[in-house]
């Protein structure tokens, strides 16, 4: 367990709230077995760029024994842990999240999802049987893929684009760049003292792909911000997933979908754990509006592949409007709406 002296605790991001976060009802719930969800997706994705979806076919069989394999990891001694590999791309991290200094009560072991990735390294080191954290990883995974694909499609219905598979090819085509995330954020007894301040389990920002999708235990942390600014406290639910509109799907809607400003606070008292996949389209790709979608208008941004994107964000810090760098508007003809200064947002909790 980590434990950390006040002085210490002032190295992360402490927030303090002003009034306490009220849990907001609001959050759209999308139940994926009735026929009018294509209409309520499309407006969850306009209107906060988040929801929570039910009915969502993933077995809870596969959620659970890749919990329990996480849950395994998180225990091993921190020493152990490290086999796994520095902080980097596609390793175990403590603390450090990203290249450029952002740090949060958290650790994570971040993957690639590419089909013939050998998870062999993580497996030894949690002393399991190799396949069974193998098999658990590659169920979830296809079953979750599974279920961004539909909701995908979905959403092209509901926004009446053909093909119908215009953003799921991407996820299903063999080059896709997708990641996957197992976060654990450790209890923190000390905020118990702290009166009306938070600890930063993973600072705010929006996700760089297209779509992800998260699921945790029943432990709270995870906020979304909506457009006036307030954060928003979303309630736990083990037994349901959250999606996260990305960035790239932003673009690829001009604008019309957005991708959600999201934070996690650690907890004084429980362990969150949380597996996210984040649904990314081949580095080549050219992320651009959908010609079906711009009915004569112009597009917000100007073109880039995910490479370039991707590249743009690991140079990025966690909060950067990342963005903006690409807006046509704000980059070429308003100085005052640059990417600094539009990355630079008055924090509201
Ligand atoms: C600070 C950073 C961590 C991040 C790469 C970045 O430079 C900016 C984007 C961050 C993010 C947020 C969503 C996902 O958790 C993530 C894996 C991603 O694709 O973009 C992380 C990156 C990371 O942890 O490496
Ligand atoms: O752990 C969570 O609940 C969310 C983390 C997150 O937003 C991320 O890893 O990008
Ligand atoms: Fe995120």
């Amino acid at each position: 367990m980590m434990v950390l002296h006040k002085p210490a605790i002032e190295q992360f991001s402490v927030i303090k709230t002003c009034k306490p976060t009220a849990f907001f009802p609001g959050i759209p719930l999308i139940d994926l077995s009735k026929p009018d969800s294509n209409h309520l997706l499309v407006k969850a994705c306009e209107e906060f760029g988040f929801f929570k979806v039910i009915n969502h076919g993933v077995p809870t069989e596969f959620i659970t024994k890749l919990e329990a394999q996480a849950i395994k990891f998180f225990s091993l001694p921190i020493s152990e842990k490290e086999k796994a590999g520095p902080p980097g791309p596609f390793s175990y991290g403590n603390k450090s999240i990203g290249p450029n200094g952002d740090v949060g009560w958290v650790e994570y072991l971040l993957l690639t999802t590419n089909p013939g990735f050998n998870y062999q390294r993580f497996v030894s080191i949690s002393g399991e049987n190799p396949e069974t954290f193998c098999s658990a990883l590659n169920d979830y995974l296809s079953a979750v893929k599974k279920m961004a694909c539909e909701i995908l499609e979905l959403l092209a219905d509901g926004l009446k684009i053909q093909p119908r598979n215009a953003f799921s090819k991407l996820l299903m085509d063999e080059q896709s760049d997708s990641v996957f995330r197992l976060n654990h954020y450790p209890p923190c007894p000390e905020l118990q003292d702290m009166n009306d301040r938070n600890l930063i389990g993973f600072g705010e920002h929006t996700d760089p792909q297209i779509i992800s999708v998260l699921r945790s235990n029943n432990t709270s942390g995870l906020q979304i911000s909506l457009r006036d600014g307030n954060w928003i406290s979303v309630p736990p639910d083990q037994n349901s997933f959250f999606i996260n509109v990305g960035d790239s799907l932003q673009v690829m809607t001009n604008g019309k979908f957005k991708s959600v400003r999201h934070r996690v606070l650690a907890n004084s008292l429980k362990s969150r754990v949380s597996m996210i996949y984040f649904g990314g389209p081949p580095l080549s790709e050219l992320i651009a509006p959908l010609p079906s979608l711009m009915e004569g208008e112009d597009s917000l941004y100007k073109e880039f592949t995910w490479f370039e994107y991707k590249k743009s964000a690991h140079n990025s810090r966690l909060a950067d409007n990342r963005l903006g760098l690409f807006e046509k508007v704000a980059a070429s003809y308003c100085p005052l709406l640059s990417p600094t200064l539009l990355g630079q947002r008055v924090i509201k909790t």
